[in-house]
């Protein structure tokens, strides 16, 4: 009887390994043919279904909106939360197998998932991926939701806000130091860019200050240390390498089992991006959508909705708002006041001259552009 394989990297698959369920789920599922087809196994004499589709991230890219459409789809089994958080994480408060398959309805002809926005690009992706694919398997379906890397990065800095995570005083404070943190960690560990830098540079500075003290490595710079203290503001850039992630998730699953979509296509056109959607989970297209509005928009959008002659039975949130207007509601809301906080332009150059590469990626490998 063949069960799931023992992970072949087990230190990033801890998560695997001490939770007995998985072993015992997978041996069910491999039991019978039809188990295996749908995911479905008895697990204590419950018939629980692994999930088939993750949306992966990423965070502050519409991922909420994208989980709200996938719900009423009468053929779908969202989960009952919208982030569980499950792959990735190791630490003591991670879900038991049992109760991340218990977040999914038993209906074994559905399409199942959950949408974790933070899967794609944390420190904890590599792992994430890895236990993703160990779960549900090479051939499951993915879907990553990308967002003008700024915009995104300025929506995610009012979120730390809001919750008093990192120290810095404003957008461009935080931007600024996010900049300069890669900087340093590319410098340090040679050319310009390098991939290393993307997930847990914290633990590479550690090892090669480790490395120096024996002798037998690069000195690192003091400034270097304090990535190991796992900085927020770093995640607000982190998250917008979105070529890197994909490299990390496509290890990990078939070829075309990633479907990466924009933002601001599922804002304007939401019924477009669904079709596309519902054709990579292999869904009969639904017509009963009830459309989602924007969370807020801003007066000039308002305007702009009133203004334009909206399509027969749709709802105004949905009016394609110019770049412009949607990245200074971004804005607006990240400084916490009512006037805007404009980035200097010395400032958004170095953004530019950041994203630029990593956007020119992502195009390269999904057609998908992005202009910073
Ligand atoms: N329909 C529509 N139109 C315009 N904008 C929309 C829409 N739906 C979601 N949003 C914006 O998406 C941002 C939240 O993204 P997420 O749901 O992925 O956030 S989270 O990661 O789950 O916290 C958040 O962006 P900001 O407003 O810039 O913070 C939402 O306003």
């Amino acid at each position: 009887m063949a069960c799931l394989p023992t992970p072949a990297d087990a230190s990033l698959s801890s998560l695997l390994r001490r939770d007995p369920d998985f072993s015992r789920f997978s041996c069910g599922l491999s039991s019978s043919g039809a188990g295996q087809r749908s995911g479905c196994a008895l697990l204590d004499g419950r018939l629980r279904c692994r999930p088939n589709f993750l949306v992966i991230g990423v965070t502050k890219a519409g991922t909420t909106a994208l989980y709200r459409y996938l719900r009423q789809h009468p053929r779908v089994g969202a989960s009952a939360v919208k982030e569980p958080a499950y792959f990735g994480s190791s630490n003591a408060t991670t879900l038991s197998l049992r109760a991340y398959l218990a977040l999914f309805p038993a209906c074994e002809a559905c399409a199942r998932g959950e949408a974790t926005p933070s899967y794609a690009w944390r420190n904890s992706a590599p792992a994430a991926a890895l236990a993703a694919s160990q779960l549900l398997g090479r051939a499951a379906r993915l879907l990553m939701l990308v967002r003008e890397p700024v915009e995104r990065a300025a929506s995610h800095y009012s979120y730390f806000r809001r919750r008093r995570f990192g120290a810095a005083r404003n957008l461009s404070s935080a931007l600024t130091a996010a900049l300069d943190e890669f900087s340093l960690c590319a410098a340090q560990l040679g050319g310009l860019w390098d991939r290393r830098c993307t997930y847990r540079p914290g633990r590479r500075a550690a090892a090669l200050e480790a490395a120096a003290r024996t002798g037998t490595g690069t000195v690192v710079l003091p400034t270097l240390r304090h990535l190991a203290r796992g900085r927020k503001e770093y995640e607000l850039v982190q998250a917008g390498l979105y070529a890197e992630h994909l490299i990390t998730w496509r290890r990990r699953f078939d070829a075309g089992s990633l479907l990466v979509l924009e933002a601001s296509g599922l804002w304007s056109d939401p019924l477009a991006s669904l079709r596309r959607v519902e054709a990579h989970l292999g869904l009969p297209a639904f017509e009963g959508y009830a459309l989602l509005r924007a969370h807020t928009l801003p007066a000039e959008a308002r305007e702009a909705q009133a203004a334009a002659r909206l399509p027969r039975g749709r709802p105004a949130g949905f009016v394609p708002v110019a770049p412009g207007v949607v990245r200074r509601q971004a804005w607006v809301k990240a400084s916490g006041s009512a006037e805007a906080e404009p980035l200097e332009t010395l400032l958004l150059g170095r953004l530019r001259s950041f994203f630029q590469p990593h956007n020119a990626r992502l195009a390269a490998m999904t057609g998908v552009r992005l202009v910073t």
